[in-house]
């Protein structure tokens, strides 16, 4: 009948028809005839109240409500006085919301001209799709901007409400944007409101060294776009390109007073690592001596040592470890006294099938109670420094004549018979330990408070130069937390995770969830890591 009716065309008959043959409504008028039909079980009866219910029916009601209404903003007439030559010239209207325009603006140093610097990733003007890099602006709200100053043209826009009107200019050849978005791990942190030469500071994205950052847009050979891994839907913000971080660097390295360069802070600190209390007590005291006499490097400096300033960002890519791949490094760093070594011992302990340390070096003699390779292995001075010179030492130091270090065989031996190998290093050793092979996972175990401190460390022990079990004292707590802060500030780019030794138990099982974190979880690491195979 209706298709006759259709045929004559019949007002509004056409709809209808098509509404009644439509799929979905066959599909409900076959639910409400299954519900109808169905033996009415516990579950039906929960169904058939549910659809009966207010709730369900108001918000179907504000559905229909919200789907009905036209969302879209109301745009002013076009002006009359478009120009004959309508193909060169394009008007553009934004409606502004509370966010920027998201788009930066320039004078050609040449022609004078106002144009489009940059169109900010994710921001309201790039997602109009209607601005590009290199439109040349003829008019803003009506304002003409010939002989204007950028400035005084941010400021139109600025005081703009609701919608703004561009008449512009397209740029002939519009940038193909073929780029691969890239993932870098921030080595340094940067504050755009510090900073007097980023083009538009309120387009900056500060951020902090260690953190992820998606690189969106490289265009620009000195101002990158980026979001943070961890606010992905935000619109994108300035950074500086590589070469320009790198330039800043340098310029405020220069401009400080005389500092000694990382590299000669790092590197000969006496630093053997062993399960054996007496090893990790002349370890400590060679540390703490070393720190005070402020030892200079004299053994060459591991060319990675002086990366940090090469490179402001480090590419990193996802990692997944297979099952069947050697576990990663276990590295745990922290100031002297905070519980590195008891966190490590109860690791150890709670599994030593599983989890084990790395046996270091010596060239001092064998003692008639200890075994060769279990203790140390134990060296000649000839062959320790040939290991050295290999650059097959993690960490090594002198202590009352001997030599002590942890090699990278003594850490592979470890990881080949399937185990989580666990060490200690100074954090100046981190960047040795960073290679393809060991793949390290970094922990830095913080100190607390030192109120809290002095409320956990009442019964623990500290070793200092002169006494082996002395109570902490509060220079001990103080130390403790000048040194944090400074390993923070330093390597803290490197860190993984960080750990708060506070209460004892909560800490050891934080260390144990976050060592099979490492081992299970996807991590971001460095791309050489992952994408070369002759890298170390
Ligand atoms: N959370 C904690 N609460 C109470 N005592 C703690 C805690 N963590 C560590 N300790 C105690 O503090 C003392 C120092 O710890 P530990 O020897 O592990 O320090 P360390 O970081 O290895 O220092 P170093 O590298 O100088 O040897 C030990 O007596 C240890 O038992």
């Amino acid at each position: 009948e209706l298709s006759l009716l259709c045929k004559r065309d019949v007002n509004g008959v056409g709809v209808l028809y098509d509404l009644l043959r439509s799929h979905w409504l066959q599909a409900l008028l076959k639910v409400v005839e299954l519900l109808h039909e169905a033996p009415p079980s516990g579950e039906i009866k929960e169904l058939r109240r549910l659809l009966r219910a207010p709730h369900l029916r108001a918000l179907l009601s504000a559905h229909d409500t919200v789907a009905q209404k036209d969302f879209e903003p109301t745009l002013p007439p076009l002006p009359d006085n478009i120009p004959e030559n309508e193909e060169a010239m394009r008007i553009v209207c934004l409606v502004k919301n509370n966010q920027p325009l998201g788009a930066t603006i320039k004078r050609h140093e040449i022609t004078g001209d106002i144009t489009v610097a940059r169109v900010i990733h994710g921001g309201l003007a790039d997602r109009s799709g209607l601005l590009y890099a290199g439109d040349k602006l003829v008019e803003v709200n009506g304002v003409s901007v010939d002989g204007l100053e950028p400035e005084q043209v941010i400021n139109i826009l600025a005081l703009s409400q609701g919608t703004i009107m561009f008449k512009l200019i397209p740029v002939s050849d519009r940038p193909v944007s073929n780029q691969t978005t890239l993932y870098v791990r921030a080595m340094a942190d940067y504050w755009p409101l510090q900073d007097p030469a980023i083009p538009c500071a309120d387009a900056g994205l500060p951020f902090k060294k260690g953190e992820i950052l998606q690189i969106v847009d490289q265009n620009d050979a000195l101002w990158w776009q980026a979001r943070k891994l961890s606010d992905l839907s935000a619109c994108a913000g300035l950074i500086p390109s590589n070469h320009l971080l790198k330039r800043k660097q340098r310029e405020f390295w220069w401009s400080q007073p005389f500092q000694p360069h990382l590299c000669l802070k790092s590197s000969i600190l006496p630093m053997p690592l062993s399960l054996t209390a007496g090893f990790r007590r002349s370890m400590r005291l060679c540390r703490r001596k070393s720190r005070a006499n402020q030892q200079s490097c004299y053994a060459r400096c591991p060319s990675s040592c002086c990366s940090t300033f090469a490179a402001p960002y480090e590419e990193v890519v996802r990692y997944q470890r297979h099952p069947g791949d050697r576990n990663r490094l276990i590295v745990l760093v922290g100031p002297a006294g905070v519980g590195v070594n008891e966190l490590r011992r109860r690791l150890i302990a709670s599994n030593p099938r599983e989890f084990q340390s790395a046996v270091p070096h010596t060239t001092r003699v064998q003692k008639s109670y200890e075994m060769n390779g279990r203790e140390y292995h134990y060296v000649s001075k000839e062959t320790f420094e040939n290991m050295v010179y290999s650059h097959r030492m993690l960490e090594y130091g002198e202590y009352k004549g001997y030599m002590y270090g942890t090699s990278i065989d003594a850490v592979r031996t470890v990881l080949d018979e399937g185990k989580i190998c666990v060490i200690d290093l100074e954090p100046h050793g981190i960047q040795i330990a960073r290679t393809h092979e060991l793949k390290p996972y970094i922990i830095f175990i913080k100190p607390s408070s030192i109120s809290c401190m002095r409320q956990t460390r009442k019964n623990a022990r500290i070793i200092t130069d002169y006494y082996v079990n002395m109570k902490f004292k509060e220079e001990d707590l103080q130390e403790m937390e000048d040194s944090a802060k400074k390993m923070e500030a330093q390597f803290g780019q490197f860190f993984d995770q960080v750990i708060v030794n506070d209460n004892l138990q909560e800490a050891s099982a934080q260390l144990l969830s976050a060592v099979h974190h490492a081992q299970d979880e996807p991590q971001w690491v460095p791309a050489v890591w992952i994408c070369s195979d002759t890298q170390t």
